[in-house]
């Protein structure tokens, strides 16, 4: 178990500072949350005001870090030291740390009102519990308040725990949700100390991500369990043909699916060494460690205390065009709901929005008016053969049109003009015909249309990179098209 942890459950949460007196009491710039957007934020304000003064405070008790490889890349590397070393191999082959700067980037919290060239000090394992938007206060966890010139309030989400794992302490560590580094130091400690066999519960991204990174790591020895309620993996994202296809190839990849199954119990047994997790079809399973990957709220907590408006469909904090709340209050990332001039109101969770909608917002703060336009993308790595990129609205429940390259060619497809709900379109090298869905075709890479009104509101980049742009761009025109096949076909989806 690292130092860390052990201080951690021994003390409580980490601080630093321990003691508030040592975070400065007057700020210009306020940022609540270490992730990614706020560290966006921080970089826009700088580029804007070189000498700026910003103050961020965290209550993970970490320097701002990304969260993506936590899932994927991290788990390649079967070292222990990767517990506290938390750095992992990018694309190409080189290594990066998940903190986005070193302890040294920051300016210490002693030097913030000094230090003439400004710069950012990081208050850790400490929250704001809530905002005084009229005298521009916030309060930190310990009643101490800290006035601020601008603020922004960029405090993600945290994992929403379903039962029968809402008491999580009942189960000895043995059922854990993941989230954060902390979450990946429990989990990745557990297996380095013998457990051999995980239950993933969960079917989308976090969880079939998880599922495929653990199925490969180390020795392949561990035996991975991923349950969920719907059909196929991804259910919540793929049209049902492709979720299906996608589940048979995570199970190739060696996990054990379990679709279509809620959970109707969880205990500990074998002398409390395992869980047992009771199924609705009354099957019993046991594992020795069960990762709750089912779904996230946005942390909107400090809304009530501060008489902030949450948004009543996605709980996130209502903000206009210019991600503001109040005046000099703003909100974005994962916590923030805000118009989307295309798509309408929503909530995005997804890493291209913390950076981008944090990036405008540290505009905004330093005096821009900018609204936000940008249309978010999100990506996710399935193992070494699934992989794309997505952008608009990603809802099965749209009729959908899917074309996919085929190696192979084939003369017998029927051309049709039909396009339904989960009809896929084919392409061959020679020529471009339409069918519906197959047992046994290959989907292995494609582009995948969501529509609304026969509008392109949505794509998913199937395997294929480096086509977001035009993605964007189909999505910006908004119009209907009288053949997709034709706007696959700039896609160039033949192409290795
Ligand atoms: C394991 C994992 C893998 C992911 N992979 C991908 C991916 O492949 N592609 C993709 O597009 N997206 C991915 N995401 C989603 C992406 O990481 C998030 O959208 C992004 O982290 C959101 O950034 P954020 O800054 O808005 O919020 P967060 O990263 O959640 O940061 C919020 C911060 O605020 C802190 N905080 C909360 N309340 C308070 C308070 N009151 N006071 C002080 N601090 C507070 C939290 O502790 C946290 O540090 C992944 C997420 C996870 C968890
Ligand atoms: N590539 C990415 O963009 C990526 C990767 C990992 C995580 N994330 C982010 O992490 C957050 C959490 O992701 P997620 O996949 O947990 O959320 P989610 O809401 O997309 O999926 C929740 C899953 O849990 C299942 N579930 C809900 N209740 C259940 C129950 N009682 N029993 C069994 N299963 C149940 C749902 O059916 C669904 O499969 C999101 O913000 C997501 O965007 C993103």
């Amino acid at each position: 178990m690292s130092l860390l942890i052990v201080i951690v459950s021994l003390v409580g949460p980490l601080k630093i500072p321990q003691n508030s007196k040592n975070i400065p009491r007057k700020v210009p710039y306020l940022l609540v949350g270490g992730g990614t957007c706020s560290f966006s934020a921080f970089r826009a304000i700088k580029s804007h005001d070189p000498t700026a003064k910003v103050l961020l405070i965290s209550s993970e008790p970490y320097y701002p870090y990304m969260r993506p490889p936590l899932t994927k890349e991290i788990w390649s590397d079967d070292n222990p030291e990767v517990v506290e070393k938390l750095s992992f191999k990018q694309w190409n082959g080189s290594e990066r740390s998940l903190f986005f700067e070193p302890e040294e980037f920051f300016l210490p919290l002693e030097k913030f009102d000094e230090e003439p060239k400004g710069g950012l000090s990081v208050a850790r394992g400490w929250s704001i519990t809530q905002i005084d938007a009229d005298k521009k206060l916030a309060t930190l966890d310990d009643g101490t308040q800290i006035e601020y010139g601008k603020c922004l309030l960029a405090t993600g989400i945290h994992p929403k725990v379903v039962p029968p794992f809402d008491k999580l302490k009942h189960f000895n560590n043995k059922v854990s949700v993941f989230r954060n580094i902390d979450d990946f130091r429990k989990l990745r400690e557990a297996l380095d100390s013998g457990v051999e066999s995980v239950a993933i519960v969960g079917g989308s991204l976090l969880g079939s991500e998880l599922a495929c990174s653990l199925s490969k790591f180390g020795s392949s020895k561990l035996k991975v369990v991923q349950i969920f309620p719907e059909k196929g993996s991804l259910a919540k994202i793929l049209p049902e043909y492709l979720s299906k296809w996608t589940t048979e190839k995570l199970r190739e990849q060696g996990v054990n699916i379990i679709s279509g199954q809620e959970l109707k119990s969880a205990a500990l047994t074998n002398n409390d060494k395992q869980v047992e997790l009771t199924l609705s079809d009354g099957k019993k399973i046991s594992v020795d460690h069960v990762v709750v990957a089912t779904g996230s709220n946005a942390n909107t907590e400090l809304a009530k205390n501060s008489h902030l408006e949450i948004d009543s469909v996605s709980g996130g904090y209502l903000v206009n065009n210019e991600l503001a709340i109040r005046s000099d209050l703003y909100a974005a990332g994962d916590c923030a709901c805000y118009y989307d001039v295309l798509l309408g109101r929503r909530r995005v969770e997804h890493h291209d929005h913390a950076v981008s909608s944090g990036r405008l917002v540290g505009e905004n703060m330093t005096g821009a008016r900018k609204s936000y336009t940008h249309q978010p993308m999100f990506w996710s790595e399935l193992g070494a053969n699934i992989g794309f990129e997505a952008i608009g609205l990603i809802d099965p429940s749209l009729p959908t049109v899917a074309v996919y390259a085929k190696l192979e060619p084939s003369s017998e497809k029927v051309p049709s003009q039909e396009t339904e709900n989960n009809v896929a379109q084919q392409t061959t090298s020679s020529k471009i015909s339409t069918s519906t869905p197959k047992e046994g075709e290959d989907y292995s890479k494609g582009i995948i249309f969501y529509l609304r009104d026969d509008i392109v509101i949505g794509i998913i980049l199937w395997n294929l990179y480096g086509k977001v742009s035009l993605a964007r761009q189909v999505l910006k025109e908004q119009r209907k098209f009288e053949d997709l096949n034709e706007v696959a076909k700039l896609f160039e989806i033949h192409e290795e």
